[in-house]
């Protein structure tokens, strides 16, 4: 107790049983010792806002280290009391999907052209099963279903035989530095970030290869004179599950309309980690009489690993494993039950944890909405230490690392701007994101398909990798819908997490000391996980921007979890709520009067529901796509759909952040992706 200097009040605050009824917050005159107080000079109104206007100047991590030093006692109220109990995390018995990634047979054996086959990739490895598989049948000209999972070289198990036939080709176009030495094959990028008219002239002057995002495409089938389909030899449809995802059905069904009209005779490729109902009916309309290809793990000798041949009129389910989700071998699955009130603290600690006591992380968070990666990544850039800025002196050196943070979303005009500029030759072939050792979801996924993805950026091509879904307590039954899909996710207990504040001496709440002998007990980490929210909350209530600034992502919170789908509706329920304890993980210290919940809940926006695109207009729908994961971010200059996004509901559902315990130059890579 001594250590903190705090009172026998705030002793008798983290002792309260969970049973006292809900405290009133105190004041922080009730908590700070008056000596201190004055000692640190700034008087407290009894509102708990500090009269001392901040000053961004102070510090460059927004709370300065002094001033953690000369604010020894915490003056947060109830974290750890009034919580709802935490259940045991439900251990559904799951026998995961397994797939055979990588084969020993060695890629010589195929037919490729010289230089296809002394690309580095092929010397690396015996070769990805789903290549191995996939090469020859596509080079024998048949049409294929592909289901393999997340980061297990889909993309090269189409681009080889595409760029095999095309340099067969006899006519050749214009020259092209890209696919060198083919430079005749010529690829072109069609996603909406550059001027229509840029990318019309692009197609005037003719490309062998067009990769565009549906609704794109879309677009310039309507509106672009000079885009002819009737010499397509190729239809390659990667990433079905997302595209259907991201409710680009009727897009795909306009393409393939196009496409069909003009050219019958070509070969159709369907990609996707998972197989749905949706992907098997995408299938059964796009592609011919296709070879299914599955590199599912022999289990109990069901499953077939050599690619099959569809018999006439049966359904395109490769391993007939519909539903059921391969997740890479080397990938762990966990999740924690967080009361809500623990939320931003829980998710501050295993930052920490990782990215500053461990080496070599790098960890990738998702949110559910732009506002939220917005929130966090300025909150935890100023607040965290190590978050920016030079390492504070007389810290230990385990504590010293640099966090670096990135965000990436949807809805980043100036950002990508000064992204771009800063990795111009990296960002703008697309990113892909090497070596992520950990993705966190801080807001659960709506659908299981989107958390096989998300969870898809790490653990890829054999590497090794975790995952950690955050629950509230009330959610925990979404363990077991994710277990219907063959989903496994073990435990990482809230203590655990929260237990790494004891090593960060940051959090002591007074003057760093080398060493203690004292073992970090609860009282501590409770301790310490207090000091940790009263910097957030201090800083987000500096000014009356930032209060409002945490009330807009609180909103915004709200308002993506009105968007689960029906389904699962009865885990994650805006009524369920507390928003008080909701406002807490906002770094706010009361609830928001005005939150407008009901009318959150009229305008609700399904993004998983069937039929989404018929029901919601269109253009608002295009606004939700703008803001996804997969959006480039530069589609927001649609100034008609900017204001669209002002006015729809939910500004999305999938949206990242990334940090790390690297250096930032070292996230991004060249990538391809379509949609
Ligand atoms: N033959 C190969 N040898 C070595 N590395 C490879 C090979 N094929 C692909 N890779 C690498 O593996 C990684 C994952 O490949 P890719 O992006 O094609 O996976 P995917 O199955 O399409 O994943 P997702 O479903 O998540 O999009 C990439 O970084 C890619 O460069």
């Amino acid at each position: 107790g001594h250590e903190l200097g705090c009172t026998e009040a705030t002793r008798r605050k983290y002792g309260a049983s969970s049973e006292a009824p809900p405290a009133k917050r105190r004041t922080t005159a009730a908590l700070l010792p008056a000596k201190k107080a004055a000692a640190d000079g700034t008087q407290r109104t009894s509102k708990g806002k500090a009269q001392k206007p901040f000053s961004p100047n102070n510090s460059a991590v927004g709370v300065s280290d002094k001033d953690r030093e000369q604010k020894p006692c915490v003056r947060t109220s109830s974290l750890f009391k009034n919580n709802p109990e935490i259940p045991a995390l439900p251990r559904p018995v799951v026998q995961q999907v397994r797939e055979q990634v990588f084969t020993s047979d060695a890629f010589h054996e195929l037919d490729l052209h010289p230089h296809l086959v002394s690309t580095p990739v092929f010397s690396l490895l015996g070769g990805p099963s789903v290549q191995k598989q996939s090469i020859p049948a596509l080079l024998e000209g048949r049409d294929a279903l592909v289901r393999s999972q997340t980061g297990s070289g889909k993309t090269l198990a189409y681009c080889i035989p595409v760029v095999q036939s095309l340099q067969a080709m006899k006519s050749k176009i214009q020259v092209s530095s890209w696919l060198v030495p083919f430079t005749w094959i010529v690829p072109g990028v069609l996603m909406g970030g550059e001027k229509k008219k840029s990318e019309k002239a692009r197609l005037r002057k003719g490309i062998n290869i067009l990769i565009s995002t549906p609704g794109r495409l879309v677009d310039h089938i309507k509106s672009t004179k000079n885009l002819h389909f009737s010499r397509i030899r190729w239809l390659v449809l990667d990433e079905a599950d997302r595209i259907l995802d991201l409710g680009f059905e009727k897009d795909v069904t306009v393409i393939l309309n196009a496409v069909n009209a003009e050219c019958r005779r070509r070969q159709n490729v369907l990609l996707s980690a998972t197989l749905t109902e949706g992907v098997t009916r995408l299938a059964d309309i796009s592609l011919l009489d296709p070879v299914r290809i599955s590199v599912l793990e022999e289990q109990g000798g069901q499953s077939d690993p050599e690619r099959s041949v569809a018999p006439e009129g049966a359904p395109a389910v490769p391993g007939g494993e519909l539903d059921s989700f391969a997740v890479p071998g080397g990938l762990d699955q966990h999740a924690t039950l967080v009361p809500s009130k623990l939320r931003l603290v829980s998710l501050a600690a295993f930052i920490l944890q990782k990215c500053k006591f461990e080496k070599d992380q790098k960890m990738i968070v998702f949110f559910s909405s732009c506002e939220l990666v917005e929130f966090h990544y300025h909150l935890f850039l100023q607040t965290l230490p190590g978050g920016s800025g030079a390492p504070a002196a007389g810290r230990p050196p385990s504590a010293s690392a640099r966090l670096k943070f990135l965000r990436l979303h949807g809805d980043m005009e100036q950002e990508v701007t000064i992204f771009f500029s800063v990795l111009k030759d990296v960002a703008a072939r697309g990113l892909d994101l090497p070596q992520v050792t950990w993705i966190v979801q801080y807001n659960a996924p709506s659908s299981p398909a989107e958390y096989i993805h998300r969870i898809g950026r790490t653990a890829r091509i054999g590497c090794r990798g975790s995952s950690l879904l955050i629950l509230a307590p009330s959610e925990a039954g979404y363990v077991n819908s994710l277990a219907s899909h063959k989903i496994n996710v073990s435990e990482i207990k809230l203590e655990d997490i929260l237990s790494v504040l004891t090593r960060d001496d940051c959090f002591e709440g007074s003057r760093w000391r080398p060493q203690k002998s004292r073992a970090a007990g609860p009282p501590e980490i409770r301790q310490r996980a207090t000091v940790l929210q009263t910097l957030f909350e201090d800083y987000v209530h500096s000014s009356e921007k930032r209060v409002s600034w945490a009330k807009k992502a609180l909103q915004s919170f709200i308002r993506a979890y009105a968007t689960y789908p029906r389904e699962l509706k009865h885990i994650f329920h805006v009524r369920a709520l507390h928003l008080g304890h909701v406002a807490k993980s906002f770094g706010l210290r009361d609830a928001p009067q005005n939150l407008s919940v009901p009318a959150v809940k009229r305008r609700k926006v399904n993004m998983n529901r069937p039929g989404l695109h018929k029901k919601t207009p269109s253009k608002r729908r295009l606004a939700e796509i703008l803001r996804s994961e997969y959006s480039s971010g530069m589609e927001a200059r649609v100034a008609k759909v900017k204001k669209q996004n002002k006015h729809a509901a939910p500004s999305s559902r999938p949206c990242s952040a990334v940090c790390s315990g690297r250096p930032a130059s070292a996230v991004g890579k060249k990538k391809k992706r379509s949609p």
